[in-house]
């Protein structure tokens, strides 16, 4: 008996020592809280909600901050200035993205543009950022236009039915139709019921991996879990996504004319075909596609229903929005070229950003060798996070955070950093830009939006697809 508990002690000490000694930091890695074996800080973070989790850990340990999630050692940056200089400054150091197995899925195994790394990554993010150009965006113009005209039409049909609409779906069509019409030319009807199928299936499966994204999988990060957890369910969410996919770019492929690309599909297959160094084959474009449609869709659409919900609990702020559009094209609709005199439409979209920052933690980053910031010694292979939402909500940084004040952008030339900055930065800024631009000008123009009763809408977000309104019905009346 004595022997078997003197073992134990043994065993216990031993580990409690390789825990410890493991986890030990040199002096000047950056402060963070208490974190215990497997489970590092994770105990104080809800599911959902890591972004209240992690603003609260900020107020305690300042901008920027370490903890374990799960065994993975990681480093929170919190403030814009450390979040330009770690990711702008220094960005060859922290542009290399954390992977996690259930990332490993989503991308393919390392085929798509999110969730990869090195040459591959390079190619792949020369051949977007180049189809994605402030000017190729502008090409991208009348398509945006012809789709809200669609949308308006369906609205229209709404409209005779009811005057209390729910504008999530509309807007969702119509930013899922823009980037698939980029992506494969074709798009998809407006009225539910003409709607195809795989359509459906697709954005129901689209749905499903973003939330599953968020919602956070313990076995990514707590590694010994990894034996007894299944990633089925992520397989069967990929498989459905790609049966959409699949069949789409494999048309692309037997249909392609070299001489006459009819989207960025044939022009990736050209790419790749004329690559000396073969860096990446045909088989990535599905999952390339991925990303585009599904960072692509419901990103833009959150944030018009975002504008909507903030415009219709300030009505002055609507009315002056409508006044300068009206002013500045007082028969038909702005155009990109435009968008420079529309200083107050510029001020409100920043304002909506920066009240609600969509993707709080953006994507997980990765230090990529041994690295020095501030006073802090950074080791390579951490986990990068950046808190994009405190670095938006902080009273710190911005006075009364929570008031939904576009004239504050009118006297402060602080930074709101939503699409994150750097060469990891959102691919797909320009294009979302403008979608909000020509939408929303056209949007306030021909409707005034407003709350069904006098109560406020609710301007809490919760974490969806995306950090979302509650569902809220808006009254619309023609202008
Ligand atoms: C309001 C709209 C949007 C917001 C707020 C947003 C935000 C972000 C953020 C924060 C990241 C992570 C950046 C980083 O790792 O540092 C990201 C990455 C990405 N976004 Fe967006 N995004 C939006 C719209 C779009 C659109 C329209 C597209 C498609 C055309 C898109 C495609 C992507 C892709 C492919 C990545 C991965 C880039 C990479 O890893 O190199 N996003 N986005």
């Amino acid at each position: 008996m004595e022997i078997i508990t003197t073992l134990l002690l043994t065993i216990a000490v031993i580990l409690f020592c390789s825990i410890y000694f493991k986890n030990k930091k040199r002096d000047d890695y950056p402060p963070g809280p208490f974190n215990l074996p497997f489970l590092g800080a994770l105990y104080l973070i809800k599911q959902n909600q890591a972004h209240l989790g992690l603003h609260k850990l900020y107020k305690k340990y300042g901008k920027i901050f370490s903890m374990k999630f799960g065994d993975v050692d990681t480093i929170v940056i919190s403030e814009p200035s450390i979040i330009l200089e770690m990711f702008h400054n220094q960005g060859a150091k922290f542009y290399d993205r954390f992977i996690t197995p259930s990332f490993e899925i989503v991308g393919g195994y390392r085929k798509n543009i999110g969730f990869t790394n090195g040459p591959h990554w390079k190619k792949i993010r020369g051949i977007v950022n180049a189809s994605l150009t402030k000017s190729k965006t502008r090409q991208l113009e009348d398509l945006i236009n012809f789709q809200f005209d669609k949308m308006h039409d369906s609205l229209e049909l709404e409209l005779k039915k009811t005057d209390i609409i729910n504008m999530k779906t509309f807007f969702k069509k119509l930013t899922f139709n823009v980037i698939f019409n980029y992506c494969f030319g074709g798009f998809v009807p407006y009225e539910d019921e003409s709607i195809p199928e795989d359509v459906k299936i697709f954005v129901l499966n689209s749905e499903r991996l973003l939330s599953h994204l968020a919602a956070g999988k313990a076995s990514d990060y707590i590694h010994c879990l990894k034996p007894f957890s299944s990633y089925q369910e992520l397989h069967n969410i990929m498989d459905g996504i790609m049966s959409f996919i699949k069949p789409n770019v494999e048309y692309h492929i037997k249909t392609l004319d070299e001489n006459k690309p009819r989207d960025f599909i044939d022009n990736l297959i050209i790419e790749i075909k004329n690559d000396p160094a073969k860096t990446i084959d045909v088989s990535c474009i599905q999952n390339i596609c991925v990303d585009l449609l599904v960072g692509g869709t419901d990103t833009t659409a959150t944030t018009l229903q975002w504008m909507i919900l903030y415009l219709s609990n300030n009505p002055h702020y609507q009315e002056k929005l409508f006044q300068e559009i009206k002013s500045i094209s007082p028969d038909g609709f702005p155009s990109l070229s435009d968008r420079g005199k529309f200083t107050f439409f510029n001020a409100v979209l920043k304002e909506t950003f920066r009240r609600s920052p969509i993707v709080p933690l953006g994507l997980s980053h990765m230090v990529a060798e041994d690295a020095q910031v501030e006073q802090y010694f950074l080791p390579k292979g951490t986990q990068v996070l950046a808190n994009f939402y405190s670095a938006s909500l902080d009273e710190s940084i911005w006075e009364e955070p929570l008031v939904f004040n576009p004239m504050r952008h009118f006297n402060s030339q602080s930074p709101v950093l939503v699409f994150s900055v750097g060469p990891r930065k959102c691919p797909g800024q320009n294009l979302s830009e403008d979608e909000l631009f020509l939408i929303g000008t056209k949007i306030f123009k021909l409707f005034k939006f407003s709350r069904p009763s006098e109560e406020l809408f609710d301007e809490s977000p919760v974490m969806g697809v995306t950090l979302e309104a509650k569902f809220f019905n808006s009254k619309i009346e023609l202008r």
